[in-house]
């Protein structure tokens, strides 16, 4: 595996893995590697002749009071794993080479960015669309992959791609647990033994929401019980738990579904202790 960090160093590379033909695939990730970022570069492998990773904590997708010190860092142990998964390149560019003096440019994707995590944190997404426009820029892969953990940003970013006519296809991958449910997330790290215990009522919660929706009850009332479940574990505040449709990122609330059912999404984002956890699964909704 090669790792580069600045331009020059990555043109080479790029050049010589491609000079025979060979397809490229792109797992972006901010590092602190775990099984789910493993998935995504398995899924890769599956789907082209060489893979590339980028590691970029990127600091214009943190808000001023959120973690960006604090996100683990942990480049030496990120980089053995994906050299033990055959990984072929490793893009770990510097803040200067992302962002170098006079940087201006922002890419917005407005409406789909609006609530969900959009609305708890303010410019989260022109931060997350904008690097990982010049990811694509930079690599020039043949397919992007990016985990549904993070539903709302595949959205913005699928709708990025086809918004400015880019080229590589972005592929979702299911979402990564453990044996207990939980999403698996490099933030969970923060969370204490005790936390840990409790953040396992988000995904069963959530598995209860739908199970009552998908029997007939309300989404209202069933969304209620989940606030209630998270609150009484400690979960503090919820930032939001809605039911989008799973494709327009549109809300679902309440209202006469005329030609039902609909294929939609569950997301919830809540904070336990000091650790921000988001999840989502799929529903139909009758
Ligand atoms: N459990 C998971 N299953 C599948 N994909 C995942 C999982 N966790 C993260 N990913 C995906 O890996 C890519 C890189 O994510 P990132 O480096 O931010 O990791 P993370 O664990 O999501 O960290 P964070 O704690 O910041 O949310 C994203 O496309 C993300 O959706
Ligand atoms: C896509 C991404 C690598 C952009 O910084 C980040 O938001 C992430 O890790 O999900
Ligand atoms: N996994 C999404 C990156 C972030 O929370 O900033």
């Amino acid at each position: 595996m090669q790792t580069v960090h600045d331009h020059d160093s990555l043109k080479n590379a790029l050049t010589a893995m491609r000079a025979d033909g060979a397809s490229l695939a792109l797992v972006p990730t901010m590092g602190a590697l775990h099984a789910g970022h493993m998935a995504l570069v398995e899924a890769a492998k599956q789907q082209a002749d060489r893979v590339a990773v980028s590691i970029f904590v990127n600091p214009t997708q943190f808000g001023p009071n959120e973690d960006l010190d604090a996100y683990p860092r942990q480049l030496a142990e990120d980089s053995a794993l994906l050299k033990e998964a055959g990984v072929d390149l490793l893009w770990a560019p510097t803040a200067e080479a992302m962002y170098p003096d006079g940087f201006e440019t922002v890419i917005r994707v407005p409406d789909i960015s609006l609530g969900l995590c959009g609305g708890s944190r303010p410019g989260h997404f022109d931060g997350v669309a904008t690097v990982v426009c010049k990811l694509l820029n930079q690599i020039g892969p043949d397919i992007a992959l990016f985990g549904e953990k993070d539903y709302q940003q595949l959205a913005i970013i699928r709708r990025m791609v086809r918004d400015l006519d880019m080229t590589p296809q972005i592929v979702g991958v299911s979402t990564v647990r453990d044996d207990d449910g939980l999403a698996l997330s490099s933030r969970n790290a923060y969370l204490t033994p005790d936390e840990r215990q409790r953040a396992t009522t988000l995904p069963n919660a959530i598995r209860e929401a739908i199970a009552a929706i998908e029997a007939g009850c309300e989404i209202a009332v069933a969304l209620q019980l989940l606030i209630r479940r998270l609150s009484e574990a400690d979960f503090d505040p919820i930032d939001y738990a809605e039911i989008r449709n799973a494709d327009t990122l549109a809300p679902i609330m309440g209202e006469k579904i005329e030609n039902g059912p609909i294929a939609a999404r569950l997301l919830v984002a809540a904070r336990l202790g000091k650790t921000r956890l988001i999840d989502n699964w799929p529903l139909m909704v009758p």
